[in-house]
């Protein structure tokens, strides 16, 4: 398939170090795709499902240990350790290697090993990167090839450059001791161990994406951000774009698929996706900052998506789907997950693989599905798909967005004074914790930009990097801003509506990009006057709207020695920008 010299020399290196019995090349065509599914259907790995209610959809279950990812088990190897930063989980390359190198070895005897060139973004994009990953898995290529553009015509594109991304999976007997996600921002390199688990797997995604591609992007002047990516189309006919960063598992995926609400619909508003979990962003000839979704697929979390709360993620998964550790329902070779509607079945598999009665096994306090279960779909399924998803510049972005799971402090909304507030902004971003990592669930922490997993170099440099962007965009750079859909009543229960009803949000916020609406200016930022949110067509009263836009500087104030503290972290490294930003606060809420 290539020539590349670069390639086959690190293939030899790598294939005596694992040892496969052959080495099969993923060329991309329908008929290799389909003879491995075939294949792994016959090995037990996957299950092919009802082809009639689910056309070209397979199951699969990973290891009961090996359904998120590991931060602990997650390294920066850099060959300083301050460059990986406070953040990151250090280890010295050399040692890095050996360790790996010995969990490694010989670990594909018996096996094939598949060779998967990958392009990240459009094939040939001036904003796309290339990467190879090679594993022992038959799932990961099924994955890869849904999640990222395959095949010779990523090999055709590379040609002789030495500018790809190497990526080493191996299996082994996914043991949690000795599972490994390791990162060499410095050698473009990514070695994954002992998983099975789609984020720690396919190679393409947060590993390099985010992690390598966040070190490159400093170094090459563009940004890689754990960002949805939406447009949003006013009646007459303008589509705008924003990008929003979110923690994981906090509705990136539900947001960049949003239905509008009925009167917006009526009156013509459209949303369109163009991606939902990760965006690479880059100074276009007009000095805008355009971005493009660099995957093909979604990765999406499965529980809580159905008709009512997501139906064209739902859509996007009735072909063409690998289902990961959802719930099977036996009676017709589909899948379930909790919410997916009201009649979980009875005659069911949970997603360790017992069978159960659904509705008892429920009752008694059990998950059918694991909460962290997933789909993997092509884009192409996406019934709102931008019409840009595959243009190679990539779309304007007029706002960018950040935000977390807040049950109190943080308004519905909120402007930031600046470039460098919004920035601040974004460094102080707190969220509970998700199922999408493992660890304890419901515990707010500190997720810089959404990038705390994800960021590859010194969080401190990567502030600085995101300071330096917007003296280089200059006043054509997006506005930044601030949501929380998940303030909580004394019941505990979400106030706001959320989901489609986001778009009466986003609705304000293009206005205040345009211009074409006031604010209300408090200590944090600017907060909407309560009647600029239309709240038509919805039961929810004024008086509970004003509740959460208040801003409350006792509470703000302790918000505010939180972040004090956890910007200590960062030593010298923090930059003076977001010092100044943090004085300024604490004097606005002390005021
Ligand atoms: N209350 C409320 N919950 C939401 C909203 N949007 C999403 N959720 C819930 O948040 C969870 C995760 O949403 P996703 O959209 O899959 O999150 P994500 O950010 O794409 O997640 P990753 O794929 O892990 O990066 C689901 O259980 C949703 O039901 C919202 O507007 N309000
Ligand atoms: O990487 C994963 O496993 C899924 C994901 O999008 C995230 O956790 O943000
Ligand atoms: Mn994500």
């Amino acid at each position: 398939m290539t020539n590349n010299k670069t390639i086959l020399a690190w293939i030899d290196e790598m294939k005596a170090l694992v040892n496969p019995d052959q080495i099969v090349w993923i060329d991309g065509s329908e008929e290799q795709l389909e003879a491995l599914r075939k294949e792994a259907c016959e090995s037990g790995e996957m299950i092919k499902l009802n082809q009639e209610k689910l056309p070209g959809c397979y199951y699969h279950r990973t290891a009961p240990n090996d359904v998120a990812r590991v931060e602990d088990r997650t390294l920066i190897c850099s060959r300083k350790e301050e460059d990986a930063g406070p953040t990151n989980h250090w280890k010295d390359p050399q040692e890095a290697y050996k360790m790996l190198y010995d969990i490694a070895r010989g670990s594909y005897k018996g096996r094939t090993m598949y060779v998967i060139p990958y392009s990240m973004g459009p094939v040939g994009s001036p904003l796309a990167k290339i990467g190879v990953e090679l594993t022992d898995s038959i799932y990961v290529v099924l994955n890869m090839s849904i999640m990222t553009r395959v095949g010779q015509k990523v090999m055709d594109v590379l040609g002789d450059s030495n500018d790809w991304v190497r990526g080493l999976h191996c299996k082994c007997d996914v043991d949690p001791e000795k599972r490994w996600i390791c990162q060499f921002p410095e050698d473009n390199t990514i070695i994954s161990v002992n998983s099975a688990y789609g984020g720690n797997v396919l190679l393409g995604k947060k590993c390099f994406a985010l992690r390598i591609a966040s070190y490159q992007a400093k170094n090459e002047g563009w940004m890689a951000e754990h960002m949805l990516i939406l447009g949003v189309e006013n009646p007459k006919g303008e589509v705008k774009y924003v990008c929003a960063a979110f923690p994981s598992a906090c509705g990136k995926t539900n947001l960049a698929m949003m239905i509008p609400p009925e009167g917006y619909k009526a009156k013509g508003y459209k949303v369109w996706t163009v991606g939902d979990d990760i965006a690479w962003m880059r100074k276009g000839e007009d000095g805008r900052l355009y971005a493009i979704n660099p995957e093909n697929g979604f990765f999406g979390v499965a529980p809580g998506t159905n008709m009512k709360s997501n139906p064209n993620a739902l859509i996007s998964t009735q072909k063409g789907t690998i289902f990961t550790n959802v719930a099977r329902n036996l009676d017709d070779n589909t899948v379930w997950w909790e919410s997916l509607d009201k009649n979980p079945p009875v005659n069911a598999e949970e997603w360790k693989g017992a069978k159960v009665n659904g509705p008892e096994y429920i009752a008694e306090g059990n998950k059918l599905a694991h909460p962290n279960s997933r789909f993997t779909a092509p884009t192409a399924n996406c019934p709102c798909l931008s019409s840009e998803f595959e243009n190679p510049k990539g779309v304007p972005v007029s706002a960018i967005i950040f935000g977390g799971r807040r049950p109190d402090t943080v308004p519905l909304v909120y402007q930031s004074r600046s470039w460098n507030n919004g920035v601040f902004i974004g460094s102080i971003t707190g969220s509970e914790t998700t199922a999408a990592a493992a660890g304890a669930v419901g515990v707010v922490r500190r997720d810089p930009m959404a990038m705390l997993p994800f960021c590859g170099y010194h969080m401190g440099d990567y502030f600085k990097h995101w300071i330096e962007m917007g003296e280089v965009l200059g006043d054509k750079a997006p506005k930044i801003f601030n949501v929380n859909w998940f303030r909580v009543d004394e019941d505990g229960h979400f106030i706001w509506p959320g989901f489609g009803d986001n778009l009466r949000v986003l609705e304000w916020i293009l206005k205040r990009c345009d211009g074409e609406v006031d604010a209300v200016e408090t200590a944090i930022g600017y907060v909407p006057k309560a009647e600029d949110i239309n709240l038509e067509g919805l039961d929810f009263s004024v008086e509970t709207l004003k509740s959460i836009l208040a801003v409350d500087n006792a509470k703000w104030a302790k918000e505010a020695t939180g972040v004090e503290e956890f910007y200590k972290k960062f030593g010298d490294k923090l930059p003076a920008e977001l010092r100044a930003e943090l004085e300024g606060l604490k004097s606005r809420v002390n005021a």
